[in-house]
């Protein structure tokens, strides 16, 4: 059984008398451990989706399952991280931090659940900055704090939309590395399982096991991609091999048509 299961999702919008349909008959799976990317042109249902699956919105058609189990509104299985980080502004890093914890995990005490707040913010690199509230820290670093919240909750599964789309190109490495780390784990814990949007191609290769292109209008799958390359990913030596600029034209192409190749360049948004 797979960890997600999507089943012939369609999902319709109605305004003022206009019916338009977002997603068209969207049909995959992610396996338990797994990180799976979605990409896809503007408008393509990318956050419709991840919407479904995190509880907040209802498909017109089909359904999801996780572990087997239709879904059934927000869950404690499952964390979020969107790009505008949606901290509390009221709270310090740790409490945002320790009140999602609260959240996910009702029964450990409140001793415990700072406790795994500071563990995961010393992690994320913010031990200094634990007493600082948002608008006290850097996007990058609100974004931390976002990540250490959705990791201490200890959802099995991680929902994540551009959660790095918003940051510049430096710190965006920096977090990518960070989420693999903590993804990969120490070995000792399961691997949680990522569904995670974005509109950088090459984030979606350093990142995932699998890639779930979307075309739009209506939003649909068009290709699922296995990423070949092993793990772990040593990114500055990977991106300077042949296999991935071939890998990286072949995904160019199947998302441009034959424009792909001529492309190239160094950051591709899609
Ligand atoms: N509440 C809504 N009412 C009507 N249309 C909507 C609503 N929410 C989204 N849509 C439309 O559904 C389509 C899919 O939107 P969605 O935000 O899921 O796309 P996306 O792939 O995440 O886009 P982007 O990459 O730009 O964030 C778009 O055409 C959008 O305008």
């Amino acid at each position: 059984m797979s960890k997600i299961e999507i089943n012939h999702l369609s999902v319709d919008y109605t305004e003022k008398n206009h019916h338009f349909t977002a997603l068209n008959d969207v049909t995959f799976s992610v396996e338990n451990g797994e990180f799976v990317s979605v990409i896809g042109s503007s408008g393509c249902g990318k956050s419709t989706l991840l919407s479904i699956l995190e509880g907040i919105k209802h498909p017109s058609e089909g359904s999801i399952l996780i572990d087997g189990e239709p879904i059934k509104g927000t869950g404690n299985d499952r964390g979020v991280v969107f790009q505008n980080y949606s901290l509390f502004p009221w709270m310090t890093a740790r409490k945002n931090v320790a009140f999602g914890v609260k959240q996910a995990r009702p029964k450990l005490s409140k001793a415990e659940r700072f406790r795994v707040a500071d563990e995961f913010l010393d992690r994320v690199g913010l031990d200094a900055f634990k007493g600082k509230y948002p608008s006290q820290l850097s996007g990058g670093m609100q974004q931390r704090v976002a990540i250490a919240r959705a990791l201490a909750m200890d959802t099995d599964i991680l929902l994540m939309d551009e959660p790095f789309g918003a940051i510049d190109a430096k710190n965006r490495t920096i977090l990518q590395e960070l989420l693999l780390k903590l993804w990969e784990g120490d070995g000792k814990t399961a691997k949680k399982t990522v569904l995670f949007v974005t509109h950088d191609i090459d984030e979606a290769i350093l990142l995932s096991d699998r890639i779930v292109m979307m075309s739009a209008s209506p939003g649909r799958v068009y290709k699922e991609i296995i990423v070949p390359f092993s793990r772990p990913r040593n990114r500055a030596e990977l991106v300077q091999t042949p296999e991935y600029s071939a890998f990286r034209n072949r995904l160019l192409s199947l998302f441009y048509g034959d424009i792909g190749d001529k492309i190239g360049g160094d950051e591709v948004v899609l």
